[in-house]
């Protein structure tokens, strides 16, 4: 399907919402069943002669990028547009290692989900699972992956996007394009469910705050205690509003919240939106703006957290850790580190792997013990890893900064069924009143 084929097939107003692609029961998988997981990402170039024609599928995307222009003109300024940039986006691309890791991210954590879903839950349950990664952007494209999965035939099927919250220009965008091969009959129809976000699993969570802690290393130890943490999302354009606003940045709120809980609320911390391009009406604040306005409250030692996306790619890589550097240098920012995208982390590979599982409805329970699980789990952070339990998601999640009812799912513990909502969504007090200057910018982020 070419990029025009996929502006063609486009109704505006759809794909805003996880609603619009969810399914709301788990799909009933039996024995012997071949479970296909296609786990979405965005996808980048593999060589610097890919960069022009990845552009180009990008600002095609009429999701990700939504101008009041379509046909045969939006194709003229995606190709002008893809021109002009891409000679400034191969030089990012040459000077990260010369083209994108995300390709070859990806595929690793699809191998190591696919070990471990085989491993933890599909051999106990008699069930083969077969994890494949596509790409919204580049190779492998999503028609390939479906070819593949027929062949190796496949019979129900699972999509993951990799993006843990939820936005119609990402997750949105491909489900869009799955449904639309599927209506132009250029893909088998399979059942299927769809994992929406994990913006708020407990794994995903405790994955982000030990690259956090990994990152914090990288500072001298003096300053350690007063690093303030930068959460960076990458931007989204925010100009749908009322019952329709996408919820991306209710859960990319719902993140922060969830990591600095299960933190302790340690140090100080903002969220802020990055990479913006061109004159939409962007999230606010900006990354470099956010790091600037902490320079001048005094702080010397930041830290900034990649929240949106879940391998190294050029925007962490080039535009946190070149340019933002340069621009919090320049503040005054003594102390500058990015943390390490999370990759094929063990805890984030099985966050990724209970959001899968809880899409289906599979013959046995995995949490018995003959089975791999942990038969009855009292508390959940503190356990092993290997002996965490599977966890049932709720849909009732607020979000922490807005209130409104479209933060991430809340994902409960299936030996706490009580579990209040004010003990998980509302934020903790601080565990101690420090006398530092900074303290009181410890408990919770600045408006
Ligand atoms: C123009 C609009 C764009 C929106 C809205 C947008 C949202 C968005 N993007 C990501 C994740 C990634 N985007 C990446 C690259 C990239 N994104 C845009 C445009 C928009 N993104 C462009 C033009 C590019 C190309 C790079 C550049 O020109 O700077 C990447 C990097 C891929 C790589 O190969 O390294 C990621 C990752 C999210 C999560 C998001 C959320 C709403
Ligand atoms: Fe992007």
């Amino acid at each position: 399907m070419t990029p025009l084929d996929i502006l063609r097939a486009h109704e505006p107003g759809q794909w805003t919402r996880p609603e619009d692609c969810a399914s709301r029961t788990p799909l009933p998988i039996d024995e012997g069943d071949r479970v296909g997981v296609v786990l979405f990402n965005l996808g980048g170039p593999s060589t610097l002669g890919e960069v022009e024609p990845f552009l180009y599928r990008l600002l095609m995307d009429p999701l990700l990028l939504d101008v009041p222009v379509g046909g045969r003109m939006r194709r003229w300024l995606a190709r002008s547009v893809a021109y002009l940039r891409a000679g400034t986006l191969r030089e990012h691309y040459e000077l990260i290692g010369g083209a994108s890791p995300v390709p070859r991210l990806a595929r690793e954590q699809a191998t190591v989900l696919q070990d471990h879903l085989d491993a933890r839950y599909g051999g106990p349950a008699g069930v083969g699972v077969r994890v494949y990664s596509a790409m919204r952007y580049g190779r492998p494209f999503p028609e390939k992956v479906a070819a593949d999965m027929e062949a190796d035939g496949v019979d129900k099927v699972v999509l993951v996007p990799s993006y843990p919250q939820y936005a119609a220009g990402t997750t949105g965008s491909a489900l869009a394009y799955w449904k639309a091969l599927g209506a132009r009959g250029e893909r088998p129809s399979w059942p299927t469910t769809v994992v929406p976000e994990y913006a708020a699993n407990p794994k995903y969570v405790q994955a982000v705050s030990e690259r956090i802690d990994e990152a914090l290393q990288r500072f001298p130890r003096h300053v350690r205690e007063e690093v303030a943490l930068v959460f960076s999302a990458h931007g989204s354009v925010f100009d749908a509003q009322g019952p329709r606003k996408p919820p991306y940045c209710c859960h990319v709120h719902s993140t922060v919240d969830r990591v600095m809980q299960h933190r302790g609320r340690d140090r100080p911390f903002r969220t802020a939106f990055q990479s913006l391009m061109g004159p939409n009406h962007w999230l606010t604040p900006s990354t470099p703006d956010t790091i600037a306005a902490l320079a001048e409250q005094g702080h010397r030692a930041v830290l900034v957290v990649p929240i949106a996306f879940v391998t190294d790619h050029v925007n962490v890589r080039y535009d946190l850790d070149v340019d933002v550097r340069e621009t919090a240098s320049a503040h005054g920012i003594d102390y500058f580190e990015v943390t390490a995208g999370l990759n094929t982390h063990p805890l984030f590979i099985e966050a990724l792997g209970e959001a899968t599982m809880a899409q289906l409805d599979v013959p046995i329970d995995t949490n018995q013990r003959r089975h791999g699980g942990d038969g009855h789990a009292q508390t959940y952070p503190l356990r092993p890893l290997q002996q965490l339990p599977r966890h049932k998601v709720t849909r009732d999640g607020a979000c922490p900064t807005c209130g409104r009812q479209w933060g991430a799912r809340r994902w409960t513990h299936p030996d706490r069924p009580t579990q209040s909502a004010t003990a998980t969504d509302r934020p903790a007090s601080p565990p101690d009143e420090r006398s530092s200057p900074l303290a009181e910018s410890r408990s919770k982020e600045d408006p």
